[in-house]
């Protein structure tokens, strides 16, 4: 195994194999804890039509039914947050079926997007780039998702996990903004396992990822902007050989993306040197 994969293994805590029942069961656990720990009324995600808001989703619901077996007042509540009109609404559709949430709501990000781009042009005299805006977006989605949870007590989950972490793949305070992380070490196909283990339907647990951020190129994949194929990201992770060439690809996202793993830099820190 290359030096710098072992060490991605181990800061990613990624398990080469798994038991998708025992995985479960751990990260059901550790968002029913964390719910109980911190004295919160749910928890609030939204839910794209992807895979691992389904994951995600899932999860937070199996939570905030057992802290209620164990006497207390918590709710998953489910936001759908399109862009306007989504081209995939029926995978959300059927996303929030399987999900099965205490609460469910749409907040369209849509106008505040619009109203967003229009002032930015406006103050720099400039048109906002369509990757800068797609960028915008997942941040109005975190914005959404943390108004919700201000008023009623709820904690926001987040979707990143190992696969995403390793490339930097998610907005920094956008996607990347959340409270807990109970996807945390998991490659794609690991959550792609949990996702079918769990009853979800194969439309969804076998689903191209897509960020779908693009105005100018709606369901761009994942693979197709990376420019990695998540079977070669999972082999890596999971301490495989990949083509030397994919190995760099991969570890130049790492490397490049380390800010985005760690809180703000200070005068004492010195990881960025
Ligand atoms: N060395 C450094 N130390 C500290 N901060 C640094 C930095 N370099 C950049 N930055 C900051 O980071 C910013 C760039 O990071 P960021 O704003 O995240 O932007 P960036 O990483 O350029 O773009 C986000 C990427 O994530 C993808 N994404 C986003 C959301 C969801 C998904 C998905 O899979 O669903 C994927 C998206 O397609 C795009 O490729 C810079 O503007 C700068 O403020
Ligand atoms: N249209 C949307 N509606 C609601 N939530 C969204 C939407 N787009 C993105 N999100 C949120 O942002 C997160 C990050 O998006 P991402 O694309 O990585 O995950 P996904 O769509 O669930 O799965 P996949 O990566 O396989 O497409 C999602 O998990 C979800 O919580
Ligand atoms: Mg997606």
């Amino acid at each position: 195994m290359r030096e710098l994969q072992a060490k991605i293994i181990e800061e990613l805590g990624v398990k080469a194999t798994i038991d998708p029942q025992e995985e479960i069961e751990r990260r059901v656990g550790f968002l029913t804890d964390y719910l109980i720990a911190a004295n919160a009324k749910g928890y609030v995600l939204g839910i794209s039509g992807g895979v691992d808001s389904t994951l995600g989703g899932r999860l937070g619901q199996l939570a905030a039914e057992r802290a209620r077996e164990q006497g207390l007042s918590t709710e998953f509540f489910a936001v759908r947050l399109p862009h306007h009109v989504q081209a995939d609404e029926h995978h959300a559709q059927a996303a929030l079926d399987f999900v099965d949430p205490d609460r469910r709501m749409t907040f369209n990000i849509g106008p505040a997007v619009d109203a967003f781009e229009k002032e930015h042009d406006l103050a720099t005299d400039r048109r906002m780039s369509d990757f800068n805006k797609g960028n915008a977006k997942a941040r109005l989605r975190m914005m959404a998702q943390y108004a919700i949870a201000g008023d009623l007590g709820l904690l926001v989950i987040g979707t990143d996990h190992a696969a995403e972490s390793v490339t930097g793949f998610f907005t920094k305070y956008g996607d990347g903004g959340a409270d807990v992380l109970p996807l945390a070490g998991l490659t794609k196909r690991q959550v792609r396992l949990l996702t079918k283990e769990l009853g979800g339907p194969e439309e969804l647990w076998n689903k191209v990822p897509t960020a779908d951020l693009l105005d100018d190129d709606p369901g761009r994949t994942d693979e197709d902007e990376l420019g990695l194929a998540y079977d070669d990201i999972d082999d890596y992770l999971e301490g495989k050989e990949v083509a030397t060439a994919a190995a760099e690809r991969i570890e130049w996202y790492f490397n490049r993306s380390r800010h985005k793993r760690r809180m703000p830099a200070d005068v004492s820190d010195t990881w960025w040197r």
